[in-house]
């Protein structure tokens, strides 16, 4: 492979990441929050694996980002009209950009939290808990839900 190949390919990779910014609103949400984070951290006093966490979340949550928009284009030129199944890989693939900003939000709590107010790490681990106990329960409840309404649905019908 020759240097101006590798070059062509930098370029397409680029654009691949200009083209995304330019279509997903969420996307540019993302990178201006992850520019903040990275610079409010220059001037912090944290460690070099601290500054690593942060990198890690940054770029995992900005990476799944693409990721998604990845699978929404490729969903999109399969099939736009309506599909059950269309609707269940694009809410999974939105599902994993969410489930990557969770965990960036256990990491800013524990390194930025630190820095900037002195919070002990309980604070992330009751927010680590209250995700994982989140999820469940609000699948339990949307399920009730749904039963409770189909039942009322079923008596009125006589
Ligand atoms: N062809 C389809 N069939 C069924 N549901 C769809 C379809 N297209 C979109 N949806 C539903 O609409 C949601 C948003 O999809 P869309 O492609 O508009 O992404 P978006 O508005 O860029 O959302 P995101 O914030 O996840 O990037 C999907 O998560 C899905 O629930």
């Amino acid at each position: 492979m020759g240097s101006s190949n590798i070059l062509k390919s930098f370029l397409h990779a680029f654009e691949g990441i200009e083209e995304a910014l330019r279509a997903q609103r969420n996307l540019k949400i993302h990178f201006a929050v992850a520019f903040v984070v990275i610079v409010v951290s220059y001037f912090l006093n944290i460690s070099a694996e601290e500054f690593l966490w942060l990198s890690f979340a940054v770029f995992s949550v900005i990476g799944m980002e693409l990721i998604n928009t990845l699978v929404e284009a490729l969903m999109d030129v399969y099939d736009k009209s309506f599909d059950p199944a269309i609707k269940f890989v694009k809410d999974v693939s939105a599902g994993i950009v969410l489930w990557y900003s969770l965990f960036a939000t256990i990491v800013g709590l524990v390194v930025l939290g630190k820095a900037l107010f002195h919070w002990t790490f309980n604070l992330a681990r009751g927010f680590t808990m209250i995700y994982l106990t989140v999820f469940p329960m609000l699948i339990l409840i949307r399920r009730l839900a749904s039963f409770v309404k189909r039942k009322g649905k079923n008596s009125y019908r006589g």
